[in-house]
């Protein structure tokens, strides 16, 4: 076993569980309530992060041991195969429920993208720093070069995905835009967020990271629950409870009230959860708690 990739392996499965454990959260599955949803609850999700540990050690080491030379295209090939037997293990594990399709998508490019990085720069992850974060972001990038081509020919395509129908309807790009733009939603919003908030306690500096992500995310599994209007309308929400001080200033009310508000509207931010989960990674990385 390599040691280094065992670690990130840890560290992602550890990112999922901080996610899932952080409640209130609205619409989303916590210890204290399922949100929207009726299919799984916390155990269900704690299931799938564990079974997910040797899923995320081989996309580490696929980007570990890939050459210095080749394409970063081949890169992505490799984990998307990774992937899809990670995504059987998910089903296998929770019994058929989708819990962490996205985050597998978004793990595997953040794993092969550090063990890449890791074995490039020639460095060890005790010495992880923000520009080796900005390097693994530059890889995802050229790994996700040709992620585009998911949207050709979608017309005669079967059975859609969400974010296949959002594409065709919308234009939206979601999370394949949000992956080949090189998560700009961490770069620029969720990662500075952690940087700037190490002092605050940890349930409520992942609280006001949810707000934070929610207004600067386009998350598709709102509007595929709901609509364009419905994702606008609460991202406003959110912004105006940021604006009031958050979880820091306010405390767990608005977040309880926003989570009923979010299963009367049975929508889900689901990319965002996802998104504070990577947040949670890199911030181990890069020792920020
Ligand atoms: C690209 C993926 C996620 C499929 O997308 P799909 O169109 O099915 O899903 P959809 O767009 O609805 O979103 C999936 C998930 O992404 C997350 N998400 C949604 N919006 C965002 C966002 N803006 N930012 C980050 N994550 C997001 C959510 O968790 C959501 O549930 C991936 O599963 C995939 O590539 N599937 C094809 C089979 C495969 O290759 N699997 C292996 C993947 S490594
Ligand atoms: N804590 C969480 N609670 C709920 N969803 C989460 C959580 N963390 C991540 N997610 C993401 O949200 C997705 C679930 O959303 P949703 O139920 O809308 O998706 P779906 O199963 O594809 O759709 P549907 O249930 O409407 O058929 C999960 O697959 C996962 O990617």
């Amino acid at each position: 076993m390599n040691k280094t990739a065992e670690q990130v392996a840890q560290m992602a499965t550890n990112a999922l569980l901080y996610e899932v454990n952080l409640y209130p959260k609205p619409g989303l599955v916590d210890p204290i309530d399922n949100g929207a949803h009726h299919d799984m609850d916390v155990n269900t999700f704690i299931r799938s992060a564990t079974a997910l540990t040797p899923s995320f050690y081989q996309f580490t080491l696929s980007g570990l041991t890939f050459s210095k030379t080749a394409p970063l295209t081949e890169l992505f090939e490799t984990v998307r195969r990774i992937g899809q037997q990670a995504e059987k293990d998910m089903f296998a594990a929770t019994l058929g429920i989708n819990t962490h399709k996205g985050a597998i998508f978004s793990f595997a490019l953040f794993c092969a993208g550090i063990g890449y990085t890791l074995n490039t720069e020639k460095t060890i992850l005790p010495q992880w720093t923000e520009q080796l974060t900005t390097k693994t972001f530059q890889t995802i990038q050229a790994m996700t070069i040709h992620l585009d081509q998911d949207f050709q020919n979608l017309d005669t395509k079967p059975n859609l995905t969400y974010g296949e129908k959002l594409y065709l309807d919308y234009g939206i790009k979601g999370i394949r835009g949000e992956a080949a733009s090189g998560y700009p939603a961490l770069q620029t919003v969720g990662l500075p967020f952690m940087r700037q908030t190490q002092e605050v306690a940890l349930q409520q500096r992942l609280l006001d990271l949810f707000l934070t992500l929610l207004v600067n995310t386009t998350d598709s599994n709102i509007i595929h629950r709901s609509n364009l209007a419905t994702l606008t309308a609460v991202q406003k929400d959110a912004a105006a409870l940021i604006a009031k001080g958050g979880a820091q200033k306010l405390g767990r009310q608005p977040f309880d009230a926003m989570n009923q508000a979010f299963v009367k509207l049975n929508i889900s931010p689901g990319g965002t959860a996802d998104l504070i989960a990577a947040s949670v990674f890199f911030g181990f990385l890069e020792q920020l708690f």
